[in-house]
């Protein structure tokens, strides 16, 4: 089948958006991982299938599949990228745009100077929601809020953990140049603890109001950027007593802005949404 779609990147966390809102569009596991294949497709992190709304008070839906094939809840590099596709493909004249995802309504918003802020949504933090099985593990208060100590590669980790929809575990490091992301990145993704598996991002804190972050993503290895990542990385580091509201967050592919307020407030993301090509591939 001849497939038309469109190479965007958000902070160098790459996408194939496919557009799915005028013809259904259901691809197996198989083929979105061609899709994805550097060598043998285009080559992505992730796949986006934009589709119409499911519902009156949205504008339209968008799916997430993981270069592995895997579809997952919630994106948020992708989120960026698609409200500057929806908007260069004329399907949306809005600003502000309300798309549905798995993990609930999200709302990107296009800013004048072209880069995208979007609403994330509230954290969520309780075990057994992101999910982590934290059966005999006393959590080590630090702060007011938790690290769990995770038996990992022969040695145990202080891993703080929260869901954006999607689940992520957070390992504080001195230096992410130095951090051990491909020796522990693997064996945390896959860790029994995290029964759907589990993102990693390795964090320095440069300063109250500044990170460097690197993240194993599940489903995709080492990415430039997360910016799901990004969101469970600060919020975290705000409820350790480490980070103010607002923090610049610097990835190896670009910088994302994020603020959270505490409790019951929303995460908003900020950063680039970039169109590289459009093509067409038989799959
Ligand atoms: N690998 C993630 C999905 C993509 C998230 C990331 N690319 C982002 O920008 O949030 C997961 O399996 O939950």
């Amino acid at each position: 089948m001849k497939l038309r779609f469109t190479k965007m990147q958000g902070a160098g966390n790459d996408f194939v958006v496919l557009d799915a809102t005028r013809q259904p569009l259901t691809l197996t596991p198989e083929q979105y991982r061609r899709l994805a294949d550097r060598r043998f497709g285009v080559g992505a992190d992730q796949i986006l299938i934009v589709g119409p709304a499911p519902a009156p008070d949205v504008d339209f839906s968008y799916r997430i599949v993981n270069a592995d094939g895997g579809e997952v809840e919630q994106c948020g590099n992708g989120a960026r990228c698609f409200a500057k596709f929806v908007r260069d493909q004329g399907l949306s004249e809005k600003s502000a745009i309300r798309v549905s995802t798995h993990s609930g309504v999200i709302e990107p918003r296009l800013q004048p100077d072209g880069r995208v802020t979007v609403n994330m949504g509230a954290p969520v933090f309780e075990p057994a929601r992101i999910p982590f099985d934290a059966a005999g593990l006393a959590a080590q208060p630090q702060g007011d809020h938790a690290q769990w100590p995770v038996e990992v590669a022969g040695q145990t980790v202080p891993l703080a953990v929260a869901s954006m929809g999607n689940p992520h575990a957070v390992l504080r490091v001195d230096d992410v140049d130095r951090a051990p992301v491909h020796e522990l990145g693997p064996k945390l993704e896959s860790h029994t603890r995290f029964p759907r598996r589990v993102n990693v991002g390795f964090l320095q804190v440069v300063s109250r109001s500044q990170v460097r972050l690197r993240v194993y993503e599940r489903g995709a290895g080492e990415t430039l950027a997360c910016g799901t990542g990004a969101c469970a990385a600060v919020v975290l580091g705000i409820r350790l007593g480490w980070l103010d509201p607002w923090v610049e967050v610097e990835t190896r592919g670009g910088r994302l802005g994020i603020e959270w307020q505490g409790a019951g407030h929303p995460v908003w993301m900020t950063g680039p949404a970039v169109t590289v090509f459009e093509g067409e591939i038989e799959i």
